[in-house]
């Protein structure tokens, strides 16, 4: 059971203990397979990290340790790894210094994943199993600096990759949408088709899942890779073309009104934090036998910008949206996908999404308030009674 300042902070993460009356169908897609996701908020969103915990043998325990843990995505599954496998089980690592308001932030250490000792003597030190490989430059703050999303997403790969061969250590590296390009098809992308990315981050991707793949044939290294979608959570983005889907939220409750950077029929794939952090714990815990691949296609909804503002409208029907569309933004969005196909993840590894569009703007809805409740010194009630 999870102790009340974990509890606590999992609920602010999003991953709520209390049951909505949300059933909202995803309904905003052209993908014939997404059409078919209708769903509910489950009654006990922690269940299924519950179930996955329960399962694993006490001698499978990993003891993980996250790259760039203080990013966008690290800090919520940080959090949920210590829910599920005690506080000990997690190393987050970063470059940066912890605020004082990362009350979440717990077993840090600096790692800068250009230096490979560093690695290896974090890994050594700490008994580490698992590495999840998070530090990592996005689609526009790359395309701003070249040579240091080169550095920080090519050096940065090989060296994780040499540490887990070293250690026989099981390797888990992020891909994105943006690992795919314009001549891609872009509804319901397949697993296994055109790359040819334009952006620097991509290319880098690309280059992350082809190296992950060759270690593993060549070396025997255990590497997985989940191809995701634009990620939503109540935690700053670190600079992507996907944001605006984050910043739209904080916007709406703090003016009404957001000034989006994509056109208003700009549709991207998209997934709640939630369903990425079960994404990477359920395929980390897959037995290796029932993977026909090594990188895989995730995915959750897909919504243009003018769909989202509808979803929000049906909670806060004032809220309104206008454009100035930012050119670099724009073009990259226009390369990538407008929805993933990830049906092999679902039949190989049983990979399933349990947020759509208005379950996870409802929650999003719910953390701002309660965020902005507690900077204002109030306390806050719960998510969602
Ligand atoms: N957030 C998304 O929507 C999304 C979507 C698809 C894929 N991904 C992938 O998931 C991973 C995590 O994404 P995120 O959104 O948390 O990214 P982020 O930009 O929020 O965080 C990246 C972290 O890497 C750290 N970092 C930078 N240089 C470093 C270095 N030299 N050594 C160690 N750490 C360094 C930064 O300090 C930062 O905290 C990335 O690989 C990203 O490509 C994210
Ligand atoms: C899609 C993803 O990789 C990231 N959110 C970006 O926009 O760059």
């Amino acid at each position: 059971m999870a102790s009340k300042a974990l509890r606590s902070c999992l609920l602010r993460r999003g991953a709520q203990t209390t049951s909505t009356s949300s059933s909202a169908a995803a309904a905003s897609t052209t993908s014939s397979i997404q059409q078919q996701r209708g769903m509910a908020i489950p009654a006990d969103p922690l269940a299924r990290f519950r179930q996955l915990a329960n399962a694993t043998p006490v001698g499978e325990k990993p003891r993980v340790l996250i790259t760039g843990s203080l990013g966008q995505l690290g800090r919520g599954l940080a959090t949920m790894l210590r829910f599920m496998y005690g506080e000990d089980s997690v190393l987050m690592t970063d470059i940066r210094k912890v605020r004082a308001d990362e009350t979440d932030v717990c077993n840090y250490h600096f790692l800068d994943i250009l230096n490979e000792g560093a690695i290896d003597e974090a890994v050594v030190n700490g008994r580490v199993t698992t590495l999840i490989h998070f530090s990592a430059l996005l689609s526009a703050v790359g395309e701003q600096n070249v040579p240091l999303a080169l550095k920080v997403n090519c050096q940065g790969v090989q060296n994780i990759l040499e540490v887990a061969k070293r250690h026989s250590l099981k390797v888990f590296i992020p891909s994105t949408i943006g690992a795919f390009g314009p001549e891609t098809p872009r509804v319901d992308t397949p697993d296994i088709t055109v790359q040819r990315p334009k952006t620097i981050y991509g290319v880098s991707k690309v280059y992350a899942e082809l190296l992950g793949e060759y270690y593993h044939h060549r070396f025997g290294v255990d590497f997985r890779s989940l191809r995701f979608p634009g990620i939503i959570s109540a935690t700053k983005p670190g600079g992507g073309t996907t944001d605006y889907a984050i910043k739209i939220f904080y916007d709406a409750l703090k003016d009404g009104h957001h000034v989006c950077y994509l056109r208003p029929d700009t549709r991207l794939p998209m997934m709640y934090d939630t369903d990425c952090t079960a994404s990477v714990l359920f395929f980390l815990a897959a037995q290796s036998s029932s993977l026909s691949m090594r990188t895989y296609n995730v995915t959750g909804f897909s919504f243009t910008p003018e769909e989202i503002a509808a979803s929000i409208r049906k909670f806060m029907p004032d809220f309104r949206i206008t454009y100035e569309i930012c050119p670099m933004r724009q073009r990259i969005a226009d390369s990538w996908p407008q929805s993933l196909d990830d049906s092999i993840a679902r039949a190989d590894w049983a990979w399933k999404n349990d947020y759509g569009l208005d379950q996870t703007t409802e929650i999003m809805i719910a953390l701002i308030k309660r965020e902005m409740a507690r900077e204002k010194g109030e306390s806050p009630k719960a998510v969602i009674a």
